[in-house]
């Protein structure tokens, strides 16, 4: 446990509580074409940035530990470094380096898996997000751990490919599918037999997040271990007809199996290997779930096979889930939830079920658990199970009436919340219904400023990375790139522009510069909301965007 932070004897802390309101993937966008946070009329987010102490921070690449700044920002790395107040290198990065070095090839529990699948003449299996999107997953990891498994003699391994469509372009995925058959087939010789054995859409198999569809991973089972679906010969063949048939873009593809002479060609069976190659845990835990847990409500499993099963990495902290990872995640420690609960603070956090775990597990640096009991409330508002380009306003408005009524009541110090409007509908491709979204939060704003005022709190507006404020493909030199029929090409996924950050402190005593500090990046959010509750923040934080007088 940490040490409670020093208060700081010249900053009075106010009457109401400081709220930090995260607008998920609400960023400045490049270009005015597609950018649906510029387009929309959103009259109280101007209010604030025309009134208020307000700056830009940076939320994509290095600045939030990702390999390099061609890497856009997402909500796993954003509220890490929002939650920890530091920047610390991530699962991307980490596996990156643990391939580069061998580290990864020479821990246990690679060893492990691979002697298990020699020894019992079995199946070496990987499952994951088939990209190179680098958000949950990336594709030459899973090349480096096929080529390093035939070089230590698994003479049989199959891939059941979830496609993106969300992190890379929307209709990609043949760009990933067709040059892997032929580094398949490159390796198979020596009576070597590497296959991609089955697939789907990540948003219709598999990657649910935070129990929010199981029927999903229910279909993800029923198609990687026990083989049960529509067959094709070749995941190309699957992806043209399931395309042709339904005109889903890639996230949304039904499943498919790849059979021979009607048999499944790559299930999942005792004595075999599985690894579970996305090194990200939101999307991967419950599919983990289905293959660890002994007492496992969700879904009849029919058939649970005996396997050694490891993530890419370790995807719950708390709970050490799973029980074997090949890579050790980021050392998140002395996060702001746990220094506030050290301090005596009282905090809520609060989302609904889409960026639920955003607003507590990945800002407690991925641990699902509390760090004071008394102290902290979490609350899960349920989120729709539709698409969300029907219901773009999603669940901000039933956000706001609970946090409206924790204001009037005075009950919590520190309040964060997460909109998730402008990142959930943002993937969606639907411009639209983006505006829409933007326009919904916007109302909800105008209630929250409201509410600020009469408590005398004091207000955080920002996001964890873009998306919203970028929803067309743009080529290289800038050019907007259009599809067949002469349209937009839609854009589904994160962007690399920078977010806002705005502070709206109705009952201000002058005990801070109102001139922002400029140049910072999201991990700067962590000292800003120790100092704007009165304490000194720890000396390897980040700086906070306000210059507080001491
Ligand atoms: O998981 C997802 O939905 C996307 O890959 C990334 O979105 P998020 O980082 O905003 O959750
Ligand atoms: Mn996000
Ligand atoms: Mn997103």
């Amino acid at each position: 446990m940490v040490d409670a932070l020093k208060k700081n004897p010249s900053f009075k802390p106010r009457k109401g509580p400081v709220f930090l309101l995260i607008l998920d993937g609400v960023g400045f966008g490049k270009y005015e074409d597609g950018d649906a946070f510029r387009q929309a009329r959103t009259p109280n987010f101007d209010w604030l940035w025309n009134n208020c102490p307000h700056t830009t921070l940076k939320a994509h690449g290095t600045a939030v530990g990702l390999p390099s700044d061609a890497d856009m920002g997402n909500s796993e790395v954003g509220h890490n470094a929002i939650g920890c107040g530091r920047v610390f290198a991530q699962g991307a990065k980490l596996v990156e380096e643990a391939i580069r070095s061998g580290a990864m090839f020479e821990g246990a529990t690679w060893k492990k898996l691979v002697k298990n699948a020699v020894d019992n003449n079995g199946t070496l299996h990987f499952i994951g997000l088939f990209s190179d999107g680098n958000v949950h997953s990336h594709i030459d990891h899973l090349k480096a751990m096929l080529e390093q498994a035939k070089k230590e003699g698994v003479k049989r391994a199959r891939v059941h490919t979830l496609l993106d469509g969300r992190d890379v372009g929307e209709t990609s995925a043949l760009e990933y599918i067709d040059p892997f058959e032929d580094f398949l087939a490159s390796l198979n010789a020596d009576g070597v037999d590497y296959r991609i054995a089955s697939g789907g859409g990540r948003m219709f198999i598999t990657m649910d997040r935070y129990g929010a569809n199981w029927d999903m991973v229910k279909r993800g089972w029923e198609t990687h271990v026990l083989g049960e679906g529509r067959q094709f010969l070749s995941a190309h063949e699957a992806i043209e007809t399931l395309r042709k048939e339904t005109g889903a873009i890639d996230q949304d593809l039904p499943s498919f199996v790849i059979a021979e002479n009607g048999k499944p060609v790559g299930t999942i069976e005792d004595g075999d290997s599985v690894i579970f190659f996305n090194f990200r845990g939101d999307r991967a835990l419950e599919m983990t779930a289905a293959f660890e847990e002994d007492d496992f409500p969700y879904f009849e499993r029919k058939r649970r096979p005996k396997v050694e099963y490891a993530g890419m990495m370790e995807y719950d902290g708390d709970k050490h889930v799973p029980r074997q990872y090949l890579v050790s995640p980021p050392s998140i420690d002395r996060t702001v939830g746990e220094f506030l609960a050290a301090s005596g603070i009282t905090q809520l956090a609060i989302s609904e079920t889409q960026k639920f775990g955003h607003v507590t597990y990945f800002y407690n640096g991925n641990r699902t658990g509390k760090f004071n009991e008394e102290l902290e409330d979490y609350i899960e508002i349920p989120s729709d199970v539709v698409p969300f380009e029907w219901r773009p306003w999603m669940k901000c408005a039933e956000i706001t009436d609970v946090i409206l009524d924790a204001f009037a009541k005075n009950k919590y110090r520190y309040i964060r919340a997460n909109f998730a409007n402008g990142d959930m509908v943002g993937h969606t491709g639907v411009f639209e219904a983006v505006i829409c979204a933007m326009e919904a939060i916007d109302i909800q704003l105008g209630r929250i400023i409201k509410a600020v005022k009469e408590a005398g709190g004091i207000l955080i507006v920002t996001a964890d990375h873009g998306n919203s404020d970028d929803m067309y493909e743009h080529d290289k030199s800038g050019k907007l790139k259009t599809n067949e029929q002469g349209k937009p090409k839609a854009k589904t996924s994160h962007s690399l522009n920078p977010v806002p950050c705005i502070i709206y402190d109705p009952d201000y005593q002058g005990d801070y510069d109102t001139t922002l500090r400029e140049g910072l990046g999201i991990s700067s959010l962590g000292a800003t909301v120790m100092e704007l509750l009165g304490f000194i923040p720890p000396e390897d934080y980040d700086p906070s965007v306000v210059e507080v007088k001491k």
